[in-house]
Protein backbone atom coordinates (compact mmCIF):
# COMPACT_ATOMS: atom_id res chain seq x y z
CA UNK A 1 0.00 0.00 0.00
CA UNK A 2 2.78 1.97 0.94
CA UNK A 3 6.43 2.54 -0.70
CA UNK A 4 6.62 -1.09 -1.78
CA UNK A 5 3.34 -1.68 -2.56
CA UNK A 6 3.62 1.10 -5.15
CA UNK A 7 7.01 0.38 -7.05
CA UNK A 8 5.04 -2.70 -7.64
CA UNK A 9 2.09 -2.08 -8.76
CA UNK A 10 4.27 0.36 -11.33
CA UNK A 11 6.38 -2.44 -12.62
CA UNK A 12 3.86 -5.14 -13.19
CA UNK A 13 1.72 -2.12 -14.93
CA UNK A 14 4.29 -0.58 -17.31
CA UNK A 15 3.38 -3.59 -19.84
CA UNK A 16 0.29 -2.78 -19.07
CA UNK A 17 0.42 0.85 -19.93
CA UNK A 18 2.21 0.42 -22.83
CA UNK A 19 -0.67 -1.65 -24.59
CA UNK A 20 -3.23 0.59 -23.56
CA UNK A 21 -1.93 3.48 -25.19
CA UNK A 22 -1.43 1.00 -28.41
CA UNK A 23 -4.92 0.16 -28.67
CA UNK A 24 -6.07 4.41 -28.17
CA UNK A 25 -3.48 5.52 -30.59
CA UNK A 26 -5.01 2.75 -33.17
CA UNK A 27 -8.48 4.03 -32.10
CA UNK A 28 -7.17 7.30 -32.51
CA UNK A 29 -6.34 6.66 -35.97
CA UNK A 30 -9.57 4.76 -36.80
CA UNK A 31 -11.65 7.47 -35.91
CA UNK A 32 -9.96 10.02 -37.56
CA UNK A 33 -9.54 8.64 -40.75
CA UNK A 34 -13.08 7.99 -40.39
CA UNK A 35 -14.72 11.15 -40.01
CA UNK A 36 -13.00 13.69 -40.39
CA UNK A 37 -14.51 16.52 -40.24
CA UNK A 38 -13.50 19.42 -37.63
CA UNK A 39 -16.50 19.12 -35.05
CA UNK A 40 -16.12 15.83 -35.11
CA UNK A 41 -12.31 16.19 -34.70
CA UNK A 42 -12.98 18.04 -30.88
CA UNK A 43 -15.23 15.24 -30.23
CA UNK A 44 -12.71 12.64 -30.94
CA UNK A 45 -10.02 14.73 -28.48
CA UNK A 46 -12.66 15.12 -25.92
CA UNK A 47 -13.33 11.12 -25.80
CA UNK A 48 -9.26 10.61 -26.15
CA UNK A 49 -9.08 12.71 -23.21
CA UNK A 50 -11.56 10.63 -21.12
CA UNK A 51 -10.17 7.32 -22.23
CA UNK A 52 -6.56 8.94 -20.47
CA UNK A 53 -7.84 10.05 -17.72
CA UNK A 54 -6.76 7.30 -15.49
CA UNK A 55 -3.61 5.69 -14.31
CA UNK A 56 -2.39 2.48 -13.98
CA UNK A 57 1.12 3.30 -11.64
CA UNK A 58 -0.85 4.25 -8.65
CA UNK A 59 -3.27 2.98 -6.02
CA UNK A 60 -6.47 5.23 -6.95
CA UNK A 61 -8.42 3.89 -4.14
CA UNK A 62 -8.11 2.84 -0.28
CA UNK A 63 -9.12 -0.43 0.80
CA UNK A 64 -11.89 0.92 1.96
CA UNK A 65 -13.33 2.36 -1.02
CA UNK A 66 -12.01 6.14 -0.47
CA UNK A 67 -10.66 7.61 -3.68
CA UNK A 68 -7.06 8.88 -3.86
CA UNK A 69 -6.31 12.13 -5.64
CA UNK A 70 -3.76 12.21 -7.98
CA UNK A 71 -2.98 14.51 -11.72
CA UNK A 72 -5.09 12.63 -14.53
CA UNK A 73 -7.67 10.64 -12.09
CA UNK A 74 -10.36 13.40 -12.54
CA UNK A 75 -11.87 16.38 -14.49
CA UNK A 76 -12.06 19.28 -13.19
CA UNK A 77 -14.34 21.17 -15.03
CA UNK A 78 -16.90 18.53 -14.58
CA UNK A 79 -15.99 18.71 -10.42
CA UNK A 80 -16.34 22.38 -10.89
CA UNK A 81 -19.86 22.43 -12.52
CA UNK A 82 -21.21 20.29 -9.76
CA UNK A 83 -19.71 22.08 -6.60
CA UNK A 84 -20.74 25.52 -7.97
CA UNK A 85 -24.36 24.62 -7.91
CA UNK A 86 -23.72 23.91 -3.74
CA UNK A 87 -22.44 27.50 -2.97
CA UNK A 88 -20.14 26.40 -0.47
CA UNK A 89 -17.83 28.40 1.32
CA UNK A 90 -14.29 26.76 2.56
CA UNK A 91 -12.48 27.67 5.36
CA UNK A 92 -9.00 27.62 5.63
CA UNK A 93 -7.11 27.90 9.24
CA UNK A 94 -3.63 28.64 9.47
CA UNK A 95 -1.29 29.71 11.92
CA UNK A 96 1.87 32.41 11.64
CA UNK A 97 3.43 32.79 15.64
CA UNK A 98 6.93 34.32 16.32
CA UNK A 99 9.06 34.04 13.22
CA UNK A 100 6.82 31.90 11.03
CA UNK A 101 4.94 35.66 10.12
CA UNK A 102 7.63 35.25 7.36
CA UNK A 103 5.80 32.56 5.18
CA UNK A 104 2.49 34.72 5.30
CA UNK A 105 3.59 36.23 2.26
CA UNK A 106 4.32 33.06 0.54
CA UNK A 107 1.11 31.38 1.38
CA UNK A 108 -1.49 33.62 0.99
CA UNK A 109 0.02 34.98 -2.23
CA UNK A 110 0.17 31.47 -3.35
CA UNK A 111 -3.05 30.35 -2.24
CA UNK A 112 -5.05 33.13 -3.24
CA UNK A 113 -3.65 32.28 -7.03
CA UNK A 114 -4.03 28.12 -6.49
CA UNK A 115 -6.45 27.41 -3.61
CA UNK A 116 -10.00 27.20 -4.64
CA UNK A 117 -9.36 28.89 -7.63
CA UNK A 118 -13.12 30.84 -8.41
CA UNK A 119 -14.46 29.75 -5.36
CA UNK A 120 -15.43 31.27 -2.24
CA UNK A 121 -12.67 30.99 0.45
CA UNK A 122 -12.05 32.39 3.80
CA UNK A 123 -8.71 31.81 4.97
CA UNK A 124 -8.07 32.31 9.13
CA UNK A 125 -4.78 33.48 10.06
CA UNK A 126 -3.59 33.03 13.54
CA UNK A 127 -0.38 35.49 14.76
CA UNK A 128 0.87 36.71 17.51
CA UNK A 129 1.93 39.83 15.26
CA UNK A 130 -1.00 41.02 13.20
CA UNK A 131 0.74 44.38 12.63
CA UNK A 132 3.32 42.58 10.43
CA UNK A 133 0.46 40.63 8.20
CA UNK A 134 1.40 42.48 4.83
CA UNK A 135 -1.40 43.45 2.60
CA UNK A 136 -2.20 41.31 -0.22
CA UNK A 137 -5.19 41.66 -3.33
CA UNK A 138 -7.45 38.98 -2.73
CA UNK A 139 -9.82 37.77 -5.39
CA UNK A 140 -12.92 38.84 -4.78
CA UNK A 141 -14.56 35.61 -3.71
CA UNK A 142 -11.56 35.08 -1.16
CA UNK A 143 -11.85 36.75 2.77
CA UNK A 144 -9.01 36.75 5.20
CA UNK A 145 -9.38 36.79 8.66
CA UNK A 146 -6.55 38.22 11.09
CA UNK A 147 -7.49 36.27 14.32
CA UNK A 148 -4.52 37.51 17.28
CA UNK A 149 -3.31 34.45 19.43
CA UNK A 150 -0.94 33.97 22.23
CA UNK A 151 2.37 32.46 21.14
CA UNK A 152 4.52 29.72 23.71
CA UNK A 153 7.72 29.33 24.15
CA UNK A 154 8.08 25.85 22.59
CA UNK A 155 7.99 25.30 19.06
CA UNK A 156 6.37 22.16 19.71
CA UNK A 157 3.50 23.43 21.78
CA UNK A 158 2.71 26.22 19.07
CA UNK A 159 1.81 23.19 16.95
CA UNK A 160 -0.16 21.01 18.73
CA UNK A 161 -2.42 23.79 20.13
CA UNK A 162 -3.33 24.22 16.65
CA UNK A 163 -5.55 21.21 17.63
CA UNK A 164 -7.14 23.02 20.38
CA UNK A 165 -7.78 26.57 18.80
CA UNK A 166 -9.17 24.70 15.85
CA UNK A 167 -11.45 22.98 18.10
CA UNK A 168 -12.66 26.03 20.22
CA UNK A 169 -13.14 27.91 17.07
CA UNK A 170 -15.40 25.82 15.07
CA UNK A 171 -17.66 25.02 17.66
CA UNK A 172 -17.48 29.15 18.55
CA UNK A 173 -17.52 30.74 14.64
CA UNK A 174 -17.23 28.48 11.94
CA UNK A 175 -19.43 25.74 12.03
CA UNK A 176 -22.04 29.03 11.27
CA UNK A 177 -19.80 30.53 8.55
CA UNK A 178 -18.21 27.92 6.62
CA UNK A 179 -19.14 24.53 5.21
CA UNK A 180 -15.83 22.89 5.15
CA UNK A 181 -11.94 23.60 7.05
CA UNK A 182 -9.29 22.53 6.14
CA UNK A 183 -5.60 22.78 8.31
CA UNK A 184 -2.74 24.23 6.54
CA UNK A 185 0.61 24.71 7.60
CA UNK A 186 1.94 28.24 6.53
CA UNK A 187 5.41 27.38 6.05
CA UNK A 188 3.84 25.97 2.02
CA UNK A 189 3.84 27.40 -1.07
CA UNK A 190 1.20 25.97 -4.10
CA UNK A 191 2.57 25.72 -7.45
CA UNK A 192 -0.04 24.76 -9.22
CA UNK A 193 -3.83 24.43 -8.55
CA UNK A 194 -5.48 22.74 -5.58
CA UNK A 195 -9.42 22.77 -6.30
CA UNK A 196 -13.02 21.36 -5.51
CA UNK A 197 -11.22 17.48 -6.15
CA UNK A 198 -10.05 17.94 -1.91
CA UNK A 199 -13.86 18.51 -0.89
CA UNK A 200 -15.50 15.55 1.08
CA UNK A 201 -16.37 14.86 4.42
CA UNK A 202 -12.76 13.72 6.10
CA UNK A 203 -9.40 14.61 4.30
CA UNK A 204 -6.06 13.30 4.54
CA UNK A 205 -2.94 13.82 2.87
CA UNK A 206 -0.95 10.78 2.10
CA UNK A 207 3.05 11.52 3.57
CA UNK A 208 5.64 11.82 0.82
CA UNK A 209 7.96 9.54 2.75
CA UNK A 210 5.32 7.42 2.40
CA UNK A 211 6.39 6.91 -0.85
CA UNK A 212 10.50 7.43 -0.51
CA UNK A 213 10.59 4.93 2.47
CA UNK A 214 9.52 1.36 3.12
CA UNK A 215 6.34 0.74 4.66
CA UNK A 216 8.01 -0.26 7.78
CA UNK A 217 9.99 2.39 8.77
CA UNK A 218 6.61 4.74 8.36
CA UNK A 219 7.12 6.88 12.00
CA UNK A 220 3.72 6.19 13.79
CA UNK A 221 4.24 6.41 17.48
CA UNK A 222 4.53 2.41 18.87
CA UNK A 223 5.17 3.28 22.50
CA UNK A 224 1.66 2.18 24.03
CA UNK A 225 2.04 5.07 26.90
CA UNK A 226 1.00 7.49 24.51
CA UNK A 227 -2.34 8.25 23.54
CA UNK A 228 -0.97 8.58 20.22
CA UNK A 229 0.17 5.12 20.23
CA UNK A 230 -0.58 2.50 17.58
CA UNK A 231 0.34 -1.37 17.74
CA UNK A 232 3.38 -2.71 16.07
CA UNK A 233 1.36 -4.31 12.73
CA UNK A 234 -1.37 -1.82 12.64
CA UNK A 235 -1.57 0.66 10.52
CA UNK A 236 -2.42 1.46 6.61
CA UNK A 237 -1.20 4.94 5.38
CA UNK A 238 0.92 7.91 7.18
CA UNK A 239 -1.10 11.27 6.87
CA UNK A 240 0.92 15.10 7.27
CA UNK A 241 -0.40 17.16 9.56
CA UNK A 242 0.84 19.96 7.05
CA UNK A 243 -2.44 19.66 5.36
CA UNK A 244 -5.90 18.01 6.45
CA UNK A 245 -9.90 19.02 6.77
CA UNK A 246 -13.04 18.19 6.00
CA UNK A 247 -16.38 19.28 6.70
CA UNK A 248 -17.05 21.55 9.31
CA UNK A 249 -18.38 19.00 12.05
CA UNK A 250 -16.40 16.00 10.87
CA UNK A 251 -12.71 18.19 11.90
CA UNK A 252 -14.15 19.28 15.02
CA UNK A 253 -14.70 15.67 15.96
CA UNK A 254 -11.00 15.14 14.68
CA UNK A 255 -9.34 18.17 16.47
CA UNK A 256 -11.33 17.71 19.91
CA UNK A 257 -10.17 14.21 19.90
CA UNK A 258 -6.29 14.93 18.93
CA UNK A 259 -6.15 17.46 21.56
CA UNK A 260 -7.63 15.23 24.54
CA UNK A 261 -4.94 12.78 23.22
CA UNK A 262 -2.26 15.53 23.68
CA UNK A 263 -3.69 17.05 26.92
CA UNK A 264 -3.61 13.31 28.44
CA UNK A 265 -0.29 12.54 27.17
CA UNK A 266 0.65 16.03 28.59
CA UNK A 267 -0.78 14.87 31.91
CA UNK A 268 1.35 12.04 32.11
CA UNK A 269 4.70 13.88 31.40
CA UNK A 270 4.76 12.74 27.06
CA UNK A 271 4.85 14.12 24.04
CA UNK A 272 4.35 11.87 20.92
CA UNK A 273 7.27 11.52 18.31
CA UNK A 274 5.46 13.57 16.05
CA UNK A 275 3.44 16.00 17.86
CA UNK A 276 -0.27 16.37 16.78
CA UNK A 277 0.46 14.37 13.52
CA UNK A 278 1.20 11.23 15.82
CA UNK A 279 -2.39 12.09 17.08
CA UNK A 280 -3.83 12.97 13.64
CA UNK A 281 -2.63 9.41 13.02
CA UNK A 282 -3.86 7.45 15.28
CA UNK A 283 -7.31 9.39 14.69
CA UNK A 284 -7.32 8.57 10.97
CA UNK A 285 -6.40 4.68 11.97
CA UNK A 286 -9.68 4.55 13.41
CA UNK A 287 -11.55 7.18 11.30
CA UNK A 288 -11.12 6.13 7.90
CA UNK A 289 -10.93 9.22 5.74
CA UNK A 290 -13.50 9.27 3.23
CA UNK A 291 -10.77 10.72 0.62
CA UNK A 292 -7.21 10.97 0.23
CA UNK A 293 -4.65 13.36 -1.42
CA UNK A 294 -1.51 11.68 -2.72
CA UNK A 295 1.42 13.36 -1.77
CA UNK A 296 0.87 15.93 -4.78
CA UNK A 297 -0.34 18.12 -2.02
CA UNK A 298 2.15 18.05 0.19
CA UNK A 299 5.41 17.73 -1.20
CA UNK A 300 8.00 17.81 1.57
CA UNK A 301 11.16 19.67 -0.09
CA UNK A 302 13.91 17.37 1.27
CA UNK A 303 12.85 14.34 -0.41
CA UNK A 304 13.88 13.87 -4.71
CA UNK A 305 10.17 13.81 -6.38
CA UNK A 306 9.59 10.14 -8.06
CA UNK A 307 8.01 9.66 -11.20
CA UNK A 308 4.54 8.93 -9.85
CA UNK A 309 4.57 12.18 -8.20
CA UNK A 310 3.59 14.09 -11.98
CA UNK A 311 2.68 17.26 -9.96
CA UNK A 312 4.03 19.34 -7.37
CA UNK A 313 0.61 21.50 -6.38
CA UNK A 314 1.80 22.73 -2.77
CA UNK A 315 5.53 22.07 -1.23
CA UNK A 316 7.15 22.65 1.97
CA UNK A 317 9.64 25.72 2.03
CA UNK A 318 13.09 24.94 3.00
CA UNK A 319 13.63 26.57 6.34
CA UNK A 320 16.66 26.81 8.93
CA UNK A 321 15.16 25.04 11.84
CA UNK A 322 17.41 26.26 14.38
CA UNK A 323 16.93 29.87 13.27
CA UNK A 324 13.31 30.12 13.23
CA UNK A 325 12.29 28.00 15.49
CA UNK A 326 14.29 29.33 18.88
C1 LIG B 1 7.78 15.91 8.38
C2 LIG B 1 7.87 16.50 9.74
O1 LIG B 1 8.91 16.60 10.30
N1 LIG B 1 6.70 16.90 10.27
C3 LIG B 1 6.59 17.40 11.61
C4 LIG B 1 7.09 18.80 11.68
O2 LIG B 1 6.47 19.52 10.63
P1 LIG B 1 7.00 20.92 10.18
O3 LIG B 1 8.49 20.95 10.20
O4 LIG B 1 6.35 21.24 8.91
O5 LIG B 1 6.45 21.82 11.36
P2 LIG B 1 6.43 23.38 11.34
O6 LIG B 1 7.70 23.91 11.87
O7 LIG B 1 5.98 23.87 10.01
O8 LIG B 1 5.25 23.68 12.41
C5 LIG B 1 3.90 23.44 12.08
C6 LIG B 1 3.13 24.77 11.95
O9 LIG B 1 2.99 25.36 13.24
C7 LIG B 1 3.04 26.79 13.11
N2 LIG B 1 4.22 27.31 13.84
C8 LIG B 1 5.18 26.47 14.31
C9 LIG B 1 6.25 26.96 15.03
C10 LIG B 1 6.36 28.35 15.25
O10 LIG B 1 7.30 28.87 15.89
N3 LIG B 1 5.40 29.16 14.76
C11 LIG B 1 4.33 28.68 14.06
O11 LIG B 1 3.49 29.45 13.60
C12 LIG B 1 3.12 27.10 11.62
O12 LIG B 1 1.84 27.22 11.10
C13 LIG B 1 3.80 25.84 11.08
O13 LIG B 1 3.58 25.69 9.69
O14 LIG B 1 6.82 19.33 12.95
C14 LIG B 1 5.43 19.36 13.31
C15 LIG B 1 5.36 20.03 14.67
O15 LIG B 1 4.73 19.30 15.59
C16 LIG B 1 4.85 17.97 13.34
O16 LIG B 1 5.45 17.21 14.31
C17 LIG B 1 5.13 17.33 12.01
O17 LIG B 1 4.82 15.99 12.13
MN1 LIG C 1 5.55 22.97 8.16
Amino acid sequence: MGCTGDKYIERQSLGKILIMWKIQLSLMDKLLHNCPKEGHLHLILKIFSLISCRRTDVLLVSPWLAPIVWEGTFNRDILNAQYRQKNFVVGVATFAVKKYVRFIEGFLGSANKFFLSGHRVNFYLFTDHPEKVPSINLAPEKRLFIIPVQNYSRWQDISMNRMDIISNHIHSHWRYEVDYLYSMDIDVQMFEHIGVEIIDTLVGTISSWQYTKPRDSNSYERHPESRAAIPHGEGDFYYAASFYGGSVSEVYKLTTACFKGVTEDRANGIEAKWHEESHLNKYLLYHKPTRLLSPEYYWDEELIRPRIIRVKRLSSVRKDLQEVRF
